[in-house]
């Protein structure tokens, strides 16, 4: 099946179960719990009713003149246990909601992160489920589950005991509790439309995604600075709260009592209360009933009112939503993100080569394709620099080698093997990949660089390798929310990430992926890590992303990715001697060192800023459609084919080894 139609029948799956979902989810969360739940809803349900006899025994007693105490005692324990069972149950059903909670929350962790590949975390429609599952928790657009599971126990305990008493009227006559049940249950059907909130509506997702994301960013740490510098602030939390306003006035529209219905609700009410409280009446003045019994059936008939429509369906639907929309979620992610796996081993690969045959790829929902027939070969034990304008689908390329996704079109091959014929686990395990949203783990530095562990004097050596020996001690958590923790600056924490590729390298990755690795390093840093990054991984497999010509040209061959294809390929000195794009990228950024730079420094020798402290050069490919100050080429004519180069500063430098880096 495609995916797309895998993910559209998996989303109906989901839209099929609620109620009977929640009620399994909550038994089987905790067992004991669970049951006391259901017993206490059954005892609590019908004591309305055992009252309503009682009650009409004391009353039959005190008009015969029947010694009273023992009809007033039991009553007495009757009214005692409503009184005692009812903060019991609240109490039962806030531990249960806390278990409900904790487990829905691992039910949503596994399904995030437990399937092979990332599609279900790209999918819009699974996204945006997840924001509505997650919803229990949050209680933005329902009631977090422990106040929920209070309220659908009382909204039970109500409609059983409106059901325990139309049983004690069906001893005055069936069609009475016929009458009354039916006339009370059709308000249900009658104001229906004030009880039903579609929270899967359009507008009420868009609502509640826009309100999610403004608390995010209005409480997250990392949106602090930009906030406070932009001036967002307050924009953000009037965002929020607009949102969150809109949420509750689409409720509040979507659930408003609307005229018409109400009056036929209270015509019906009206009608069947005042038959049966008629007859009652004539009944009793006739002598056909005794005042016990009438009291008894007057009492239980004002007590069958309890199944109307009310609580449950505030509290019921938006719950049941959320679990079953959770628990399917773990399905259908696991269903939208699957890669299976090949059986085949894949220690020591690549030997030979890594060969992509006409690979194409799209991202499921979007137009067209990212890559296009991409052929290329990767010699193993080589490194291959990829360069591309933003957009032009070199992540996606190294996404597709680490197996994240597979190809929508065409294969890739290891080895002569086709990369699905691998253990999955196994392939993983060959590669060591540094994407540029690399992860900064809050833990110790021992960790980043090693998290599946390693002895000191290898975190240590690659440590060096990468430049961030030193950074702080091995036990140092690298967050400042702990103690003795600190933080990092982006370039020290790229360092940690090249470290922890090459410790993979050490544990026996033979590909290493490198996405734009350096980019936050200074140029000297650049320059000195790169060079021995490459003399680190010699013999490995490395296929490097970058912008920077000065770390691409290192590399022993680059290919040139366009509009989905490789437009050229070959090494630092074949292009240039083509005399192609890559020659007149090249070329352009070179021109612009050979020409006095606007902050004044004007020499393609230095590498230190004006005040001779901060090395300087920042010189990369960026999209043509950026501002003009950062696209324009030197001799002020427009960039050729969107691929141009963008120059902040100037500077030439050399590696440690006075190897030449950048011209
Ligand atoms: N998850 C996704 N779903 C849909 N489209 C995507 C997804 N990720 C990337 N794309 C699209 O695929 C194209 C290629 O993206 P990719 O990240 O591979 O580019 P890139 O060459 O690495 O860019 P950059 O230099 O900016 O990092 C872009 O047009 C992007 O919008």
């Amino acid at each position: 099946m495609h995916p797309l139609q895998r993910e559209a029948a998996v989303i109906a799956a989901i839209r099929r179960r609620q109620e009977p979902v929640l009620f399994a989810f909550l038994t089987r969360t905790h067992l004991r719990l669970g049951i006391a739940w259901w017993c206490l809803i059954a005892s609590r349900g019908a004591l309305p009713a055992v009252l309503a006899v009682l009650t009409g025994r004391l009353v039959g007693a005190l008009d015969v003149g029947r010694s009273y105490l023992g009809p007033l005692a039991a009553v007495g324990v009757a009214f005692v246990l409503v009184q005692l069972l009812a903060p019991v149950h609240a109490q039962v059903s806030s531990s249960l909601g806390e278990r409900m909670s904790d487990r829905l929350q691992d039910v949503l962790a596994g399904a995030s992160t437990e399937p092979p590949a990332l599609a279900h975390l790209e999918s819009r429609e699974l996204t945006e489920r997840l924001t509505l599952a997650k919803d229990f928790d949050q209680g933005m657009s329902g009631p977090p589950m422990v106040i929920a599971i209070g309220l659908i126990a009382g909204g039970l305990v109500e409609a059983a005991a409106g059901l325990a008493q139309a049983v004690v009227l069906l001893d005055y006559s069936w069609w009475a509790a016929l009458l009354l049940t039916g006339a009370w249950l059709s308000t249900h059907w009658l104001l229906r439309e004030s009880g039903s909130w579609d929270r899967t509506d359009e507008e009420v997702l868009a609502a509640q995604r826009e309100a999610d994301y403004s608390y995010r960013l209005a409480v997250a740490a990392p949106a602090a600075k930009e906030l406070r510098i932009f001036g967002l602030s307050e924009w953000t939390v009037a965002r929020f709260t607009a949102h969150r306003r809109k949420l509750g006035d689409l409720r509040g529209q979507a659930t408003r009592l609307r005229r018409r219905p109400v009056r036929w609700a209270v015509l019906v009410l009206l009608a069947a209360n005042g038959l049966l409280f008629w007859s009652l009446a004539q009944r009793a003045t006739a002598g056909d009933l005794s005042v016990g019994r009438a009291a008894m059936f007057a009492q239980a008939a004002l007590g069958v009112s309890a199944v109307a429509f009310g609580g449950i369906n505030w509290a019921l639907p938006p719950t049941a939503e959320s679990v079953a929309t959770a628990l399917a979620l773990r399905e259908s992610m696991a269903e939208v993100g699957r890669l299976p796996s090949g059986t085949k081993a894949a220690a020591g690969l690549p030997a030979a080569r890594i060969r992509l045959r006409g690979v194409e790829f799209r991202y499921p929902g979007s137009t067209g394709p990212v890559l296009d027939g991409v052929d290329l070969t990767i010699e193993a034990g080589t490194s291959l620099a990829v360069v591309g304008v933003n957009g032009a689908g070199k992540t996606t390329l190294a996404k597709l080698l680490c197996r994240l996704h597979d190809p929508t079109g065409g294969a890739i091959e290891v080895d002569g093997t086709d990369l699905r014929e691998f253990d999955l686990e196994a392939w993983r395990g060959q590669v060591a990949a540094v994407f540029q949203d690399f992860l900064r783990y809050h833990l110790p530095l021992r960790d980043n660089v090693a998290p599946l562990g390693a002895d000191d004097d290898v975190v240590e050596d690659v440590l060096r390798e990468a430049g961030g020996l030193g950074l702080a001690p091995l036990d140092t958590v690298l967050a400042r929310e702990y103690e003795g923790g600190t933080e990092l600056s982006g370039g020290q924490w790229q360092r940690v990430a090249i470290a922890r590729a090459l410790a993979a390298v050490r544990s026996g990755a033979g590909l290493v992926i490198l996405d734009e690795p350096t980019a936050q390093l200074d140029v000297r840093g650049e320059a000195e890590i790169f060079g021995r990054l490459l003399r680190a991984t010699r013999g490995v497999t490395t296929l490097l992303i970058s912008h920077r010509f000065s770390t691409v040209r290192q590399a022993d061959r680059i290919c040139v990715l366009e509009q989905g294809r490789i437009v050229e390929l070959g090494s630092h000195a074949e292009l240039m001697a083509a005399h192609g794009r890559y020659h007149d990228l090249y070329t352009l950024q070179a021109s612009r060192f050979d020409e006095p730079a606007a902050d004044g420094i004007d020499s393609v020798d230095g590498i230190e800023s004006a005040d001779g402290t901060e090395p300087v050069d920042r010189t990369e490919l960026v999209d043509a459609s950026e501002p003009a100050d950062r696209t324009e080429s030197s001799d002020g004519t427009e960039p050729a084919d969107g691929l141009v180069p963008a120059t902040r500063s100037a500077g030439s430098t050399q590696d440690g080894h006075g190897q030449e880096v950048w011209p």
